[in-house]
């Protein structure tokens, strides 16, 4: 007998294809086998969690959820998950994170949140990293939809010299991220701020060589450019459907996916 249908908040537009995203990224995976899960940052990422919840307590018993920064722990804990730390887990089975933007590689664009030097961290530490997002995340090259440029996080202390040197890389607006509702600028969950680096087209054809060269500004401490990380990304569509990538070029659009449907669950 099949499981009835999930009781589930009607949403619709960009919120849909979240949740749709989301849910079959968790159920393509997140197995039973896995026991350390990352959990990323961002607005996709509450999505994430509840598949995860759905998949049973019994089988989220005995796994332990590590935390990309302080929205993630707060999730975590809120859902009755047990918090562990990349302390404690620095292997991690599978970690699954928004994006601010997916080039046709799969290298992303992090960060927009601030979050990501622990972010990739747990990217990292992760047999499987898995993206998910929106359509508006979706494109061809870095920087084509995402105007905000490269974020840098940054000790406070090197902040103007680390500026100047991105300017001097060519950035065409590179600025320190200020805070909203926050007179100053924003600090990390780290203590350091941030500056988001615009680069020419020309410049962000090779993200990997971008990458190199900021990380190797003393003072930067991450660069939300995730090269060749992601084993896979999930986007929800406008339309319902979602489009998975996988990273070996696999690409499959307008699938039909039915949020209702429980996930598998363990006795
Ligand atoms: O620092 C934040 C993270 O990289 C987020 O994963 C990214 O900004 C996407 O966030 P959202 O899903 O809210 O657009």
């Amino acid at each position: 007998m099949s499981a009835a249908p999930l009781q589930l908040p009607h949403l619709e537009g960009v919120e849909a294809a979240k949740r749709a995203a989301a849910y079959a990224a968790v159920d393509n995976h997140v197995n039973h086998t896995h026991k350390i899960i990352g959990v990323g940052s961002g607005s996709t990422v509450p999505y994430v969690v509840e598949r995860i919840v759905q998949q049973g307590a019994n089988v989220n018993a005995d796994r332990w959820f590590v935390p990309t920064g302080f929205q993630s722990k707060e999730l975590i804990i809120k859902s009755g998950l047990r918090l562990g730390d990349v302390d404690n887990y620095p292997e991690i089975d599978v970690t699954i994170d928004g994006a601010d933007e997916v080039d046709s590689k799969l290298n992303c664009i992090k960060g927009g949140g601030a979050c990501h030097l622990r972010e990739k961290v747990l990217a990292e530490a992760a047999a499987t990293f898995i993206v998910v997002a929106d359509y508006r995340k979706e494109s061809k090259l870095l920087g084509d939809n995402w105007k905000q440029g490269v974020p840098v996080e940054v000790a406070e202390f090197a902040y103007a010299k680390v500026l100047r040197q991105l300017v001097k890389m060519g950035s065409t607006n590179a600025v320190l991220r200020m805070g909203k509702m926050k007179a100053g600028p924003v600090v990390t969950d780290n203590g350091n701020f941030v500056i988001d680096a615009a680069f020419p087209e020309a410049v962000m054809r090779d993200p990997q060589d971008l990458l190199q060269r900021i990380k190797l500004l003393t003072g930067v401490l991450e660069v939300g450019l995730f090269c060749n990380m992601a084993k896979a990304a999930y986007f929800g569509n406008q339309d319902g459907t979602i489009t998975s990538k996988l990273v070996d070029g696999t690409v499959k659009s307008g699938v039909v996916f039915d949020v209702t449907k429980s996930p598998a669950q363990t006795s």
